[in-house]
């Protein structure tokens, strides 16, 4: 924040110059012309056409029989002069007014009064001008901030609509995107699904082919099977007729046994019988003969049996091979029907896994078949989605289309409330260009020097009685709340000033009273706010006020807070502020800087060494301290904490030097550089605020040596100012500077446009009388500098234009 070095004063846009002022009583001529040229500018415009009707109002200021005569006949006479209203040429007559050369003193000052009274008139007039500006500024300003905030409101009506809309779009285009996709996947399920149905169809007919080939194998099975049953059980039954032949062919050859026995039985008694017969063989021989040929027949038929049997054997053994020839028929029979019975079981089995795959494939099938007709409604429904989309999309668009136009029509609306609010901006700036200037000439009607005096209440530290009264206030018409008396030693002293604060006015009525001053700071004016008193008068509480007590806040804090506040006011106007602030103490001729960072600026011996803290004037009237810390600030509250800073830096500056609190001066300093880019302006204004180092008596504290030398140099700077003050209202060439670091650094600041305002502290102590008296006649020859005559009645010594304290 702290910026070292930067204190050099940027350049004025609009260097002082001394002209301006026309303050010297013997040249009224010179005050009306300048007056003149100022309210000129002014143009008066906004009551024109009222004005022109209540032109001859003026001549109610003008009455004096010695004034030249005006336009119309006087109107309104002795009527509040807020019914009066002034043309320029009004004012130019009023201001050209000469007093007669040939009048007394009397008379001249009758005439002074009266024409005082007139210029209050015109000056009430202006403020009610001034005011009726400021009031219709507030209302264009409230009118423009009213339109700007539709303007505003209904731009982001329409941008969030706008968005709404545009979000909608997109939503419905994603989802359009979504859905197409979504359709594209489905159609591509879609095909698959088909194509896997058309593949599963033609499997299921090759399947029900295959089905069928393998059913009528079956069947041919079967029929070869029921064939082969019947050829088995054909041969069953051949087998069991042969075994039936070959039981008869046992039983045959049994019986043909027996028959053999028998035969052989009878050989037996055949031959026993030969025997008998061979005996009887002879006998015999004859039937031997017969016997052997029935022997022959008998062998024959033997022979015949047993061919018969061997046919019969061979036909066995033939039966037997055909018996094992049927038997293994049979059994390859068996075997074949076991084949195919295995086949017939195989095909039942692949017949199953058949009728099983064709179950799933025909499950699938109608799975596929359920998945197409749900993959068909679904792409149905997408096709009704995409079709409602596409209608929001056209309702969408046409909405949005709707919007963009209202939105242009709203944005032609808003350029011409833009032009609109351009030109009001531009009035504005007009309105405020004329309240500057009408601000100005009304405090320069009201002095650019003037004096105010404060006087504080009794307090108890006083010690005094509240009955010993030597303060009081005249109740006069003519002072009422300006006029001061003073008693001392039973003899009276009245003074007269711009304005007197009676003890119970509050700091806030002070403040109310040089508010206008802070604003012309700000308007680009130099500045300078006095607090002047002996010790112990005020000056303090006035310029500062009472700690941590806020409604006993000081003109200080007031003012930073009234600067600042207009200063955001003014943004709204395109004017950008920089603030400066620097602060110092001017003790025994030696300045302190109250920001360093560096304590041992406290050593003012060695500060003489180490910083020179010279001050230099530009050509632009700037002044500025070699060294001296000036820090940008922002808010009122950056300032107040460098008060409290330079609060603190002071009083240990004080104890370190074993000073006396009162016995320095105590200058504050807000440099404001405004720049309004939009109209190419730029202001540059200085604001003062001093709090003077106290007058007091040597002789009270009866001190020497080093107080001798304080004293000395208070007087001397005091002294110094009064003279500079004086040069520069009387329009001297030669402004004195008698060596005070004081009246050089603040000269600048004291002539030209600038406005000057000095307190006198005073306070009703009786003790102090002697010093009240004399800074009231210090203040009194300071007020009687405006115009160069002693305006008010003061108590001065015309001689004496030097304060002398001590
Ligand atoms: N208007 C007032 N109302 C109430 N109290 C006041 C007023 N003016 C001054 N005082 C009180 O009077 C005392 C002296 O005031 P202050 O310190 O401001 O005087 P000063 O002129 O600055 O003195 P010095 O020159 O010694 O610094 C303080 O206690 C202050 O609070």
């Amino acid at each position: 924040m702290v910026s070292k070095n930067q204190n050099k004063a940027p350049s004025s846009p609009s260097p002082a110059s001394f002209s301006s002022i026309n303050r010297k009583s013997s040249s009224v001529d010179e005050v009306s012309i300048d007056k003149k040229r100022r309210i000129a500018s002014t143009k008066m415009a906004p009551n024109t056409g009222t004005r022109t009707q209540t032109r001859q109002a003026f001549s109610v200021v003008n009455g004096g029989q010695d004034l030249p005569p005006l336009s119309g006949p006087p109107s309104n006479f002795g009527s509040d002069c807020g019914a009066i209203e002034f043309t320029k040429d009004d004012v130019d007559t009023l201001l050209n007014e000469k007093l007669k050369k040939n009048l007394n003193y009397r008379e001249k000052n009758d005439k002074m009064i009266d024409f005082i009274k007139r210029l209050k008139q015109c000056i009430k007039w202006f403020l009610q001008l001034e005011a009726n500006y400021v009031e219709e500024q507030e209302k264009i300003k409230k009118l423009l901030e009213l339109a700007e905030k539709n303007c505003n409101e209904t731009e982001l009506m329409m941008k969030a609509k706008e968005d709404e809309l545009n979000s909608i779009i997109m939503e419905l285009r994603k989802n359009l995107e979504a859905l197409q996709s979504k359709f594209a996947k489905e159609e591509v399920d879609r095909v698959e699904a088909l194509d896997s149905l058309a593949r599963e169809r033609d499997l299921r007919l090759a399947a029900e082919k295959l089905q069928a080939s393998l059913s009528e194998d079956l069947r041919r099975s079967q029929l070869d099977n029921a064939s082969a049953n019947q050829k088995i059980q054909s041969l069953n039954d051949t087998y069991r007729r042969l075994q039936e032949f070959n039981t008869s062919l046992h039983q045959w050859n049994t019986r043909l046994q027996s028959d053999l026995e028998a035969t052989n039985t009878t050989l037996k008694r055949v031959q026993e019988e030969k025997a008998a017969v061979v005996e009887n063989l002879s006998t015999l021989r004859g039937n031997l003969t017969s016997l052997q040929e029935q022997l022959s027949l008998s062998r024959a038929s033997q022979d015949e049996a047993i061919k018969q049997k061997e046919a019969l054997v061979s036909e066995a053994s033939h039966l037997r091979g055909d018996l094992q020839q049927v038997r293994e028929d049979r059994d390859r029979q068996l075997s074949q029907v076991e084949g195919l019975q295995s086949e017939v079981s195989k095909y039942k089995e692949c017949t199953g896994k058949y009728t099983a795959d064709l179950e799933t494939l025909s499950t699938k099938t109608v799975k596929l078949e359920s998945t197409c007709s749900d993959q068909s409604e679904q792409i149905r429904r997408l096709h009704e989605q995409l079709a409602s989309a596409q209608q929001k999309l056209q309702l969408s668009d046409l909405s949005a289309m709707e919007t963009r136009s209202e939105f242009e029509v709203n944005k032609a609306m808003i350029l011409e409330l833009k032009s609109r609010l351009a030109d009001a901006d531009l009035k504005i700036v007009e309105g405020e260009n004329v309240r500057k200037k009408l601000h100005n000439t009304i405090l320069e009607l009201k002095g650019n020097i003037r004096v105010f005096c404060r006087v504080r209440p009794l307090l108890s530290d006083d010690g005094v009685g509240n009955d010993v009264k030597v303060v009081s206030f005249p109740i006069s018409m003519e002072a009422q709340g300006r006029g001061i008396d003073l008693s001392q030693n039973g003899q009276k002293h009245s003074f007269t000033f711009d304005k007197v604060f009676v003890p119970d006015n509050s700091q806030e009525d002070v403040f109310v009273e040089i508010s206008q001053l802070v604003q012309s700071a700000l308007d680009g004016y130099k500045v300078c706010i006095f607090a002047y008193g002996q010790t112990g008068s005020g000056k303090t509480y006035t310029m500062m006020g009472k700690p941590g007590l806020l409604d006993q806040k000081g003109l200080i804090p007031r003012s930073l807070e009234q600067v600042f506040q207009t200063k955001q006011m003014l943004e709204a106007q395109g004017w950008k502020y920089e603030m400066q602030v620097s602060m110092l103490e001017i003790y025994n001729e030696t300045i302190r800087d109250l920001l360093s960072a560096n304590k041992s600026t406290f050593d003012a011996s060695r500060v003489e060494t180490a910083k020179q803290y010279a001050i230099k004037h530009d050509a632009n009237g700037n002044t500025y301290v070699s060294d001296l810390t000036i820090v940008d600030v922002r808010s009122s509250r950056e300032v107040s904490y460098l008060l409290e800073r330079a609060a603190q830096s002071r009083s240990v500056g004080k104890t370190q030097m074993n000073e006396q609190s009162s016995r320095s001066h105590f200058v504050f300093t807000l440099r404001i550089v405004g720049v309004n880019e939009s109209t190419d302006q730029q202001v540059q204004g200085v604001l003062n605020l001093i709090d003077l180092a106290g007058s007091e008596r040597l002789s009270k504290s009866g001190s020497t040596g080093d107080r001798l030398k304080e004293t000395q140099a208070i007087n001397k700077s005091l002294s110094s100012l009064s003279d500079v003050i004086f040069a520069l209202a009387k329009k001297e060439e030669h402004v004195p500077f008698r060596n005070s670091k004081l009246t050089y650094l603040l000269q600048p600041c004291l002539g030209g446009d600038s406005k000057t305002l000095m307190f006198v502290n005073v306070s009703p102590d009786p003790a102090s009388v002697g010093e009240s008296l004399c800074s009231l006649r210090f203040a009194a020859r300071v007020n009687a500098c405006e115009i160069g005559i002693p305006r008010r009645q003061t108590n001065l010594r015309s001689s004496d234009s030097r304060l002398s304290i001590g």
